[in-house]
């Protein structure tokens, strides 16, 4: 089936799944991916009627991410589930602090590729970001999952003023050494810290590099379909740059829908006031065609979060 479009012409590929608000850990920027405050979770079932309506109406990939997704103990049987139905990708971003002990299982249940957060490699840094001590367990959980084949491993490195502004080349040699891709974020303003003295302090603006990687790339490539991200291959290693603040591309080419821990379609990562319910409905016995409704409604909410500056 072809990708159903939006109002604003952008064809939904992919679908992200907040399958726990929990996490082990407590990031000092942490957006939740997009917080919905909930402490109901959805089961594996119920996930994989989600997934399944969603390939019906053209979703091609799938991510799960949190809070922290490993934290669930049915996550093995939830990447089974959804990979009966034969997605083109299906991803999960972590924490990595489980990542050791879950790659191998997670790879044989039909996960495709891991993304980590990895925002430093330096031990006391990594405490003040994350508050807690697991740099070890995380580097261990990274490396188990290029050696079980997950592929490609991307690390995810959130860049802030005064904490870890210049990491990055030390970042870039150790995936590098990895086969890993190294995406470099900046920071967004959430729920956790959108007061402007948070992002006054840290906020980072990602142009400079840009501009650096520019004259360095032996080539670059844009992605598409991706909200027009840039990768730069840069000596047999790849970076990619997730630039999204007044960015006009970035969400005029944002491909992708989401889905809340308590089963909300959540139609921008950044808004909350336009969710439309799902679970609650599948909960009640609402057949397929009513769930579609629900979810093509999700996808008629959209709005690219920054337009185009009108003249
Ligand atoms: N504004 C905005 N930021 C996003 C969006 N999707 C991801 N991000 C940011 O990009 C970072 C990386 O996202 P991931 O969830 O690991 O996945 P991804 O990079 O989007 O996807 P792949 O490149 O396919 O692996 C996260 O820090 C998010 O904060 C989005 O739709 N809008
Ligand atoms: C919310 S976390 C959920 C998955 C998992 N717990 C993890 O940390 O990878 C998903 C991604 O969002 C990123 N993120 C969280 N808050 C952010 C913010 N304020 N700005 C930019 N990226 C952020 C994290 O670094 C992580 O890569
Ligand atoms: S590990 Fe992920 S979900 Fe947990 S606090 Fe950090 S960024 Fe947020
Ligand atoms: S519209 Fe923009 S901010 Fe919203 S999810 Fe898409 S890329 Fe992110």
């Amino acid at each position: 089936m072809k990708a159903i479009k939006d109002p604003f012409n952008r064809p939904i590929i992919s679908l992200r799944i907040t399958i726990t608000n929990r996490c082990d850990e407590n990031c000092i920027y942490c957006h939740h991916d997009g917080m919905v405050n909930s402490k109901d979770e959805m089961t594996p079932e119920e996930i994989y009627k989600i997934c399944e309506i969603s390939k019906d109406l053209g979703i091609q990939r799938v991510r799960l991410s949190g809070g922290e997704p490993l934290i669930r103990k049915d996550i093995v049987e939830i990447i089974e589930k959804i990979s009966k139905l034969n997605f083109r990708d299906i991803s999960i971003t972590t924490n990595g602090t489980m990542l050791e002990k879950y790659a191998e299982k997670l790879k044989d249940a039909g996960l495709d590729r891991v993304n980590v957060s990895l925002d430093t490699l330096n031990p006391e840094t990594y405490k003040f970001i994350t508050k807690r001590d697991y740099l070890d367990r995380v580097k261990r959980g990274i490396v188990k999952a290029v050696e079980v084949g997950l592929n490609p491993v991307k690390i995810n490195m959130v860049l802030m003023k005064g904490i870890n502004e210049n990491e990055v080349k030390d970042m870039f040699y150790f995936t590098k050494e990895y086969g890993i891709v190294l995406q470099v974020i900046e920071l967004m303003e959430s729920e956790n810290c959108d007061d402007s003295k948070f992002n006054a302090e840290y906020h980072y603006d990602l142009t400079s590099l840009e501009e650096e990687l520019t004259k360095i790339a032996d080539d670059i490539k844009t992605r598409e379909f991706m909200q027009n991200r840039k990768k730069y291959f840069i000596d047999g290693g790849e970076i990619e740059l997730v630039k999204p603040i007044e960015n006009t591309n970035f969400c005029k080419n944002c491909t992708r829908l989401r889905i809340t821990p308590d089963g909300k379609v959540k139609p921008c990562l950044l808004r909350n006031d336009n969710l439309v319910e799902l679970l609650s409905y599948m909960r009640e016995g609402a057949d397929d065609e009513i769930l579609k409704k629900q979810y093509i409604k999700g996808i008629n909410n959209r709005e690219p979060y920054t337009h185009e500056k009108e003249d």
